[in-house]
């Protein structure tokens, strides 16, 4: 539940006109600042794949430390299940009810927690009755009948039944019961179809600080928030830890928006997301504005074959093979009359995954080439608050990739000027705004930020240049701007020697210059003229 003892109240729940309850304010709530927190939400499960490596409690690197609190919570109670069926691993959601169902039964899980999660909007009519299918060939309903089955199947019994009287008759007080021991097999086993429904409706997608994809999480607090393309406030996690925080004045008496999807999608697509996943139609102010024209949009068949190339290109190990098809991709993309700007979807997803593509294979100046796009044509665009937190970790990562490259023999071996184009100005211009923006983006105590401090130069350091030093703030910005246009100008360029030239140049006109200046001073303390 939301940690309140350390912070103040500042949300509740209230009915919100056609969209069931959400989640208002109760006083005003400036700009960037925490609502609450979620220390441990209701249920917080990583993805199979991540099993192996994350820690199932504090989600980062596997360590002896959390294995009492992991057990405390739940672990006992699963750790049978998980070992006798190992190496067979559930699903996470399936996972997350056997959880509940476990912790309530052994009395770990309050009255109050319980009966809210209960109280959960489900849509189970709504997914019954929805008759696509998915990639797996399932409509929703059948994945949703699998999993209850699952959760029943793998928590000790291989029919429903048993398994539903095994944890009702272990516990005889009545508010321990899962389901009602008098309901027929077909109803127990609709109750936990309800439960499976109520925890896709209501989890988030559990990230790392910088929005790296782990697994899911249901939090009892955050599951009233609404949604909106255009939100007030945003989800970001600190280890398990869920925050809500306000992207923007929040006034007293309004209600809090989270974005469900992602909302840099064409409207068309945002709505038949929200549809097909929570059934409602959005309303909000970027669903009712006009269409873009146009020359701001793809044709649908030039978007379905850069998205096929982008889907083939996520799932090919070849990193080789896989930068072939994306840049095939943005090929395709650019060969379209008039050229759409680079925001203009499915852009934006094809340069990420080519920053991930380029990481991967240690391609360090690619992957910094590609960041730089994103951090300087797409992120503006997309989100225009200078701290937003998305934008925020897309300049980290364009940090430390600088870092990587400034240290990186791979620049002298491509043509040994790239050290000149001065890291500690450019390295410090986004040190200064990551710094900046943090506090607002993820807070003081997050885990990013104690990350980003981790790598903060200490006094004195080259990366951390003083305004002073160049005479003043104007200058300094001024000098600063420079080294960053030349920077780009390397970074969009395919031929390395021609800017590396110009750096020469400019390293020796800057040379020029320092002699002047010596000479300058030179003069003033001997009051002597130069003949
Ligand atoms: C996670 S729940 C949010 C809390 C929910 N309103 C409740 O009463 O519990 C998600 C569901 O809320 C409703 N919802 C969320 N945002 C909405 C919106 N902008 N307009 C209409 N319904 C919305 C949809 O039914 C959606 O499936």
């Amino acid at each position: 539940m939301a940690d309140q003892a350390q912070n103040p109240v500042l949300s509740e729940r209230r009915a919100s006109t056609g969209r069931g309850s959400g989640l208002f304010t109760i006083q005003p709530i400036a700009a960037g600042s925490l609502v609450f927190k979620d220390e441990r939400p209701l249920i917080t499960m990583l993805d199979t794949a991540r099993l192996e490596h994350n820690c199932d409690w504090c989600l980062v690197g596997k360590g002896d430390e959390c294995q009492s609190s992991s057990w405390r919570h739940a672990h006992k109670l699963l750790c049978p299940i998980y070992k006798q069926h190992y190496p067979k691993i559930l699903p996470n959601t399936v996972r997350g009810i056997i959880e509940i169902l476990l912790r309530r039964s052994a009395k770990l899980l309050p009255d109050d927690e319980w009966q809210d999660f209960r109280a959960l909007e489900s849509h189970a009519n709504e997914f019954k009755s929805q008759q696509e299918r998915g990639e797996d060939g399932l409509t929703t309903w059948q994945a949703i009948e699998l999993m209850s089955q699952a959760a029943m199947f793998y928590s000790g019994t291989k029919v429903p039944l048993p398994f539903v009287q095994e944890i009702t008759l272990k516990n005889s007080s009545t508010s321990a019961y899962i389901v009602d021991p008098l309901l027929t097999t077909a109803e127990q086993e609709l109750t936990l179809h309800f439960h499976v429904s109520q925890a896709i409706t209501n989890s988030h997608t559990l990230t790392t600080p910088a929005f790296d994809p782990l697994g899911i999480s249901l939090s009892l607090s955050s599951a009233r928030l609404n949604h909106s393309c255009t939100p007030n406030a945003c989800i970001t996690f600190s280890k398990s830890t869920l925050s809500l925080r306000t992207l923007d004045h929040v006034p007293a008496d309004t209600e809090l928006t989270i974005s469900y999807i992602d909302a840099t999608l064409p409207t068309s697509l945002r709505q038949a997301d929200l549809q097909s996943r929570y059934f409602f139609t959005c309303t909000c102010e970027a669903c009712s504005a006009p269409p873009p024209p146009p020359s701001l949009q793809f044709p649908a068949e030039i978007i379905q074959e850069a998205n096929q190339l982008l889907s083939t290109a996520k799932t090919t190990p070849d990193h080789a093979q896989a930068s072939e098809l994306l840049t095939r991709a943005i090929n395709i993309l650019d060969s379209v009359a008039p050229r759409r700007p680079p925001h203009v979807y499915p852009n934006p997803n094809i340069w990420h995954q080519m920053i991930l593509t380029a990481i991967s294979s240690q391609e360090w100046d690619l992957a910094l080439k590609y960041a730089f796009r994103v951090y300087h044509d797409i992120d503006p665009a997309l989100f225009p608050l200078q701290w937003h937190p998305v934008r925020v970790v897309h300049g980290w990562v364009m940090l430390r990739l600088m870092m990587q490259c400034s240290q990186s023999d791979v620049f002298d071996e491509a043509g040994g000027g790239f050290r000149a184009v001065e890291w500690q100005y450019v390295l410090g211009k986004l040190w200064h705004e990551v710094i900046e923006a943090l506090p607002k983006s993820h807070g003081f105590d997050s885990t990013l930020a104690k990350q980003v401090a981790f790598f903060w130069p200490r006094k004195g350091d080259a990366a951390s240049p003083l305004e002073s030093d160049y005479g003043g703030k104007e200058k300094f910005r001024t000098f600063v701007e420079e080294r960053w246009a030349r920077l780009r100008k390397w970074l969009e360029s395919t031929d390395r020697g021609e800017v590396e030239r110009e750096i020469k140049e400019l390293e020796e006109k800057r040379e020029k210059e320092r002699e002047r200046k010596r000479e300058k001073g030179l003069e003033e303390l001997t009051g002597t003229k130069k003949k």
